[in-house]
């Protein structure tokens, strides 16, 4: 075999199997814990191409963000204060980023049969003192997002910056379980069953959230994408 093409295919493969380690312990994880927390998960051009991108985007491109769906949503300070911007795949960094999501549901789906199917994801940019309060991803039986993922884009995130995920493990725990939002850490858990809140950090913190979906549209009400 040519040797060029041999050495393509070996680090084609090397690539794969490197996620499909980063799969099996997400999902083993998932499976015994509900939650896992990923350090150095995502690929590092994926991140970097991630982080570069949402450095050029303009201000003007993140909305406040919203509380609910449809109808029942609208902005609401108190529980939270960051703004969105929605990805898409127009662009290769955003390609890069759902191909890398498709291929973590196709993982999911085929290892605990969660019958995930669909995804959608947005940056967020919480600003200095912007928080997200404690509050569920989805209420049981009212939606269809089963499976909720963050991935952070922070660079250099000190230890007093703050900003720091906290995941409680259900309704009563007032403790909780302190990420930190740093460049690369992947954070996947199931909606449902996790209260969690973004603290006040001293700087701007980047990150994006998307939530794996089941398909809950019949014939007579077609389910939205977001
Ligand atoms: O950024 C995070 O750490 C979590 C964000 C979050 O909870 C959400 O967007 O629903
Ligand atoms: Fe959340």
């Amino acid at each position: 075999m040519n040797v060029l093409l041999d050495e393509r295919l070996s680090v084609h493969s090397d690539r794969e199997r490197v996620f499909e380690q980063r799969a099996e312990r997400i999902c083993d994880d998932l499976q015994y814990q509900g939650y896992s927390i990923q350090p150095a998960c995502l690929p590092v051009d994926i991140l970097t191409a991630l982080q570069e991108q949402v450095r050029t985007l303009d201000a003007n491109e993140f909305f406040r963000a919203g509380i609910g769906r449809n109808t029942q949503h609208h902005t609401n300070d108190f529980v939270r204060s960051d703004k969105v911007c929605w990805m898409t795949g127009e662009t290769p960094t955003g390609k890069a980023w759902l191909d890398w999501a498709e291929a973590l549901r196709v993982a999911i789906n085929r290892r605990l049969f969660m019958g995930l199917f669909s995804f959608e994801s947005h940056y967020a940019w919480y600003q200095a003192g912007a928080y997200y309060k404690r509050h569920y991803d989805a209420f049981r039986g009212q939606t269809n997002r089963v499976l909720s993922v963050v991935v952070y884009l922070n660079s250099d995130w000190a230890a007093d910056d703050g900003g720091e995920l906290v995941l409680y493990k259900d309704a009563e725990d007032r403790e909780g379980l302190r990420v930190t939002p740093l460049a690369g850490t992947l954070v996947v858990f199931l909606s449902e069953e996790f209260p969690h809140e973004v603290l006040p950090a001293k700087r701007d913190r980047l990150s994006i959230a998307g939530w794996y979906r089941v398909n809950a549209s019949s014939s007579d009400t077609l389910d939205p994408p977001r």
